[in-house]
């Protein structure tokens, strides 16, 4: 059958990378988690000391950009894609709060994005990909045959984002902290001048607040199977 991409943007903490892998997995496509890659320049920047509270040393960044290499790596036990930061797996040390709590402002760097859209490009050329994100159905894959907007309460993927914490022994950071840090991120990613998060006029909406991860990929599925049968 003939391999389509499939470009799955939305909200912070929605599942939209749960339901990319998922379905990856099902239809054995490549899935790749873009925002796994800004994570990663992220923590570049926080472990070579480019942040000053919350300003970023944007000379520096952009020299180093070229030679920060990222790429992803297959883990072998959990057959999941995981991302390396020259050459370290960092798989673990992009999910912490710190990360998440500049992240954003990194995103929001247009040569960033510049090289990030560049290898993202390349690892979909062959299709048979699922690339989740913010801007994956509107700047990467803009051709992408079946595009999905996900959404849903932010109370409720605050929640959702701190029961994974929980089951990570994390009992430090409180919900109060995960939704502000969920509102702010949605609230820079929808403003900024670059590529801001924007659902594709194509794309098809879910909103997967009462929805659990099983119906949710019966939806994804749907939509797939029907659009691969046409
Ligand atoms: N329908 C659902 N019901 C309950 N929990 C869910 C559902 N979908 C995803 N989750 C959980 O919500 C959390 C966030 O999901 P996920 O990491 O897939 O979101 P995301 O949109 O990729 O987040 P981010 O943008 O921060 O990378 C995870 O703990 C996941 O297991
Ligand atoms: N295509 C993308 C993907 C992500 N971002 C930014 O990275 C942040 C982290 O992404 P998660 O999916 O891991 O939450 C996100 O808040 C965005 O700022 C992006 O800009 N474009």
């Amino acid at each position: 059958m003939k391999k389509i991409t499939i470009a799955i943007d939305g909200f912070s903490s929605c599942g939209k990378s749960t339901m990319a892998k998922d379905l990856a997995r099902k239809i054995g496509y490549i899935y790749i988690d873009s925002g796994a890659m800004y994570r990663a320049v992220t923590l570049y920047c926080i472990q070579n000391n480019l942040f000053k509270g919350d300003d970023l040393d944007l000379v520096k960044l952009e020299e180093a950009i070229r030679n920060i290499k990222i790429y992803f790596r297959l883990n072998e036990t959990t057959s999941l894609p995981e991302v390396y930061l020259n050459d370290i797996n960092v798989e673990k040390e992009i999910r912490t709060m710190e990360v998440a709590s500049k992240v954003s402002l990194v995103s929001a760097v247009g040569f960033v994005r510049k090289e990030m859209v560049h290898l993202q490009q390349q690892m979909g050329a062959e299709k048979g990909i699922v690339m989740d994100g913010r801007d994956i159905g509107t700047v990467v894959f803009r051709n992408a045959e079946l595009k999905i907007f996900v959404t849903a309460d932010p109370q409720i993927r605050a929640q959702r984002r701190l029961d994974e914490l929980r089951s990570k022994n994390d009992f430090d950071t409180t919900f109060e902290e995960v939704l502000e840090n969920i509102k702010q991120r949605d609230y820079i990613d929808q403003n900024r001048d670059e590529s801001p998060l924007r659902q594709a006029e194509d794309a098809l909406v879910l909103d997967n607040s009462q929805l659990t991860k099983e119906q949710q990929m019966q939806w994804l599925l749907d939509k797939f199977n029907y659009l691969t049968s046409q």
